[in-house]
C-alpha cells in the first residue's frame, strides 16, 4: 500500500465540511501542504452567480445550485482522474442537503427547480466520479466566532446578509452532521486548534491517521 510520511494512504480523499466562514479553505490549504496532497477549492471569486444570488435569492438560487453542481462535478472528475490524494474544500452533500434544501423549504427555490436539481444531483453521485470520501472532517465552533470570521473576511455580499441566514445555516449543519453516515467523520472544534502552530497541526494529523486506519481495518 502506498503510504505518505503520515501513515495515510496517498490516494485518500479527505473532505472538509462545515458552515460558511468556519475555516474550511484555510484547513484545506494547511492539510494539503502538510500531507503533500493536492487541494480542491471552491472558486468564489469567479462564480458568476454568487453576487446576484445574495442580492435576490429567489431569482438566482436555481442558477447558483446548478453552477455549484457543475463545478463540483468537474472537480470530482479531476480527483478521480488523478487517482485521489486530495483535500477537498466542502462536499457535494452539503450543497444538496443543506443549501438547496434550505432555499426550497424557505420558498426561495421553487418545487420544480428543486426536483430538477435533486434529480441531477442523484444522477451525478451515482457516476464513478463520486467515490465516498475516506474521511469527512467536520469543522464547528461557537456561532459568534464563525460570524465574526465572516465579517473579518469581508466579502461584501456576505457582510450585507443578515446574521439570521448564518444562524439558520449553522443550525441546519448541526442537524445534518448528526445523521451523516456516508463515510467516517472527524469532528474538530475551531477553538481547539491553531493552524499556525505545528504541534496543533500534528495533533490533527494524528487524529486523521487514527480515523483512516480504523476504516482500513474494517
Ligand atoms: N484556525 C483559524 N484561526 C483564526 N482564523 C481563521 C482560522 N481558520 C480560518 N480563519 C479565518 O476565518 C475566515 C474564514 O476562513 P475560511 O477558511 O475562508 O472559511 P470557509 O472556507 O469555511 O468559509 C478567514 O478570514 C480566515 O483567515
Ligand atoms: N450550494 C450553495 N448554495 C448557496 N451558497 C453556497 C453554496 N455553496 C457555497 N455557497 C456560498 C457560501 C459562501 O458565501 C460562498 C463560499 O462558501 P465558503 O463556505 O465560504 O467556502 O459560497
Amino acid at each position: 500500500m502506498d503510504i505518505s510520511p503520515y501513515n495515510i494512504r496517498k490516494n485518500s480523499i479527505i473532505t472538509i465540511a462545515g458552515t460558511v466562514g468556519v475555516g474550511k479553505t484555510t484547513m484545506t490549504k494547511r492539510l494539503a501542504e502538510t500531507l503533500r496532497f493536492q487541494a480542491s477549492f471552491e472558486q468564489v471569486d469567479v462564480n458568476p452567480y454568487l453576487h446576484l444570488f445574495y442580492e435576490d435569492f429567489k431569482s438566482w438560487s436555481f442558477h447558483l445550485q446548478i453552477y455549484f453542481l457543475t463545478e463540483r462535478f468537474k472537480e470530482q472528475k479531476r480527483i478521480y482522474d488523478a487517482g485521489g490524494g486530495f483535500i477537498q474544500d466542502r462536499s457535494i452533500y452539503e450543497d444538496a442537503d443543506i443549501f438547496a434544501r434550505m432555499h426550497y423549504e424557505n420558498g426561495t427555490m421553487t418545487e420544480i427547480d428543486y426536483q430538477t436539481y435533486i434529480n441531477l444531483f442523484e444522477a451525478m453521485v451515482l457516476t464513478p466520479y463520486f467515490p465516498k470520501p475516506d474521511l469527512l472532517i467536520y469543522l464547528d465552533g461557537p456561532l459568534d466566532y464563525i460570524i465574526d470570521r465572516i465579517h473579518k473576511r469581508g466579502r461584501s455580499m456576505e457582510m450585507k446578509t443578515p446574521d439570521q441566514y448564518w444562524i439558520e445555516l449553522h443550525s441546519r449543519y448541526e442537524k445534518w452532521i448528526h445523521q451523516f453516515n456516508l463515510c467516517p467523520v472527524l469532528n474538530l472544534n475551531i477553538k481547539e486548534y491553531n493552524l499556525n502552530d505545528q504541534t496543533s497541526l500534528e495533533y490533527i494529523v494524528k487524529k486523521i491517521e487514527k480515523c483512516i486506519k480504523k476504516t482500513d481495518a474494517n
